[in-house]
């Protein structure tokens, strides 16, 4: 249920970071605080800024810093780590190869995923299994991605129980065989800038879109503004860059198990700047094979009807792989 908000909150979660390991957290009056602020946002925007994370600001900048140094080395070096089908989609795609509804997306990445050893979920993970593909080249990349992806496991596990507490549960009620054991994505991304001899003026970096899972914690570049999120009326709201912070947004199947209360925001990437954007988007699923639909509790407390929908995390996960490469550039 999004609504026709003009600004995107900002929420600081130090008392959840806290006190997230215990499980009473919720007797907490200061936890209460901030599980009050995210029932709010993920009801009114689907999407806020998080501060008070613990998450390093200087591992942050240093994620970025190796990303734009991968991203401007020259492409046959960026092609070592070509992602393909056989790399279980993981590693590099160049410019325009990934594509949203149907359009290339003005965007390089390189994509990792959490582990899928083989036949780990049947036919279901296969096109996933697969190793990781890790650059050389800036050499502290893989230990400070490493690191950099526990650590957002972690918080994202805290907010995940703050959220949990929003909605009226236990604050591992979305864990066990629901979440437990969750899934991760990372997608790093490189955006083009405009320039005279690139003026890429209708190009878009991501199509309107929204993310699969539950939480997405994006890290991007201080001095660009070019992620939108669209708003009830259709306005298109930036999520200007605050130093430090990261912006979090709702996936699709947290939408399904708050039975639609917490909504998915729909968002969209356009960098109209002259310089490079990078953002390191971190992506936090549920278990990979646990089936998500609205739970009952939740459907209580949203006080409307049962949403008709319902998926297996790991189907809806390898059906969007499935469709977003252009498949002739993956040879
Ligand atoms: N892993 C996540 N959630 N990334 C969201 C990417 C959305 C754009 C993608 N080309 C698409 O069309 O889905
Ligand atoms: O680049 C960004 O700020 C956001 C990217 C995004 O929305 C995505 O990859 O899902
Ligand atoms: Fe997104």
């Amino acid at each position: 249920m999004s609504t026709d908000f003009k600004s995107i909150p900002v929420i600081d979660v130090s008392p959840l970071v806290a006190k997230g390991d215990d499980l009473k957290m919720g007797q907490d009056p200061d936890v209460r605080q901030v599980v009050k602020q995210l029932d709010r946002a993920c009801r009114e925007t689907g999407f806020f800024y998080v501060k008070g994370h613990g998450v390093p600001h200087s591992l942050m900048k240093e994620v970025k810093d190796v990303t734009h140094k991968f991203f401007h080395l020259p492409h046959h070096e960026k092609l070592k780590i070509k992602l393909t089908p056989s790399t279980g989609y993981r590693g590099y795609q160049k410019i325009k190869a990934n594509i949203t509804k149907g359009v290339p997306d003005l965007q390089e990445d390189i994509d990792y995923y959490r582990d899928v050893k083989r036949g780990m979920y049947g036919s279901l993970g296969e096109i996933l299994e697969g190793s990781n593909q890790w650059p050389q080249d800036p050499a502290n990349f893989k230990a400070s991605m490493e690191e950099y992806i526990r650590l957002c496991t972690d918080l994202s596990r805290k907010i995940m129980r703050g959220i949990a507490l929003a909605l009226g549960g236990s604050a591992d009620e979305l864990e066990g065989d629901k979440g437990g054991d969750p899934f991760w994505v990372v997608r790093l991304i490189g955006y083009p800038g405009k320039s005279p001899a690139n003026p890429q003026t209708n190009d878009i970096g991501c199509g309107i879109h929204t993310d699969y899972g539950l939480l997405t914690l994006i890290n991007q570049d201080d001095d660009i503004t070019a992620l939108e999120i669209k708003n009830l009326s259709g306005e298109w709201i930036p999520a200007t860059p605050i130093p430090g912070t990261f912006v979090c947004n709702i996936g699709d199947m947290l939408k399904i198990w708050s039975n639609g209360l917490y909504e998915a925001t729909l968002h969209r990437v356009i960098n109209n700047s002259p310089k490079y954007r990078v953002c390191v988007a971190y992506f936090y699923e549920p278990n990979f094979d646990t089936l998500v639909e609205p739970l009952e509790l939740f459907v209580e407390k949203s006080g409307r009807a049962r949403l008709d929908q319902k998926a297996v995390y790991g189907e809806h996960l390898v059906d969007k792989v499935k469709n977003n490469f252009v498949m002739e550039e993956l040879n």
